[in-house]
């Protein structure tokens, strides 16, 4: 895992990888672990990984805001963080998108996700 994401994965928070939101059961220093369920690994690409594989991570949006929070002076956690805005909210579903006056185009271009990919070299 790299190092700059170790500070937004915690247990019981949530990682995406390939694209699959998961829940954090442990976390140590060479990285976390997840538990699947045979409906995640039926659907997802998942069980086709293999140790040492390359995945996609992203972080949760919510830790990156409190990093955001927490880490004035940090430019590296303040960069990752987008504005903590209404809409931001309701695009990582935190929001009902109608209370937030948001209506989704579908459009992700400006998706809010740090990602990174993750080898061997890099664990
Ligand atoms: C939050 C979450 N956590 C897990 C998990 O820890 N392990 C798991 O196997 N599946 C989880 N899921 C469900 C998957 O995201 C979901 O099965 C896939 O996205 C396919 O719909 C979800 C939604």
């Amino acid at each position: 895992m790299p190092g700059e994401l170790a500070r937004y994965i915690a247990v019981k928070g949530s990682v995406c990888v390939d694209g699959v939101s998961l829940t954090v059961n442990a976390v140590d220093a060479r990285g976390f672990a997840v538990g699947l369920i045979p409906h995640t690994l039926a659907v997802t690409t998942l069980n086709e990984r293999k140790v040492g594989d390359a995945v996609n991570l992203e972080v949760d949006l919510m830790a990156r805001y409190v990093a955001r929070l927490l880490g004035a002076g940090d430019e590296p956690a303040r960069a990752a963080a987008p504005p903590l805005t209404r809409e931001a909210l309701a695009r990582a579903g935190y929001l009902d998108d109608a209370a937030a006056g948001y209506t989704d185009s579908g459009d992700r271009s400006d998706a809010t996700c740090l990602e990174a990919p993750v080898s061997e070299d890099n664990q």
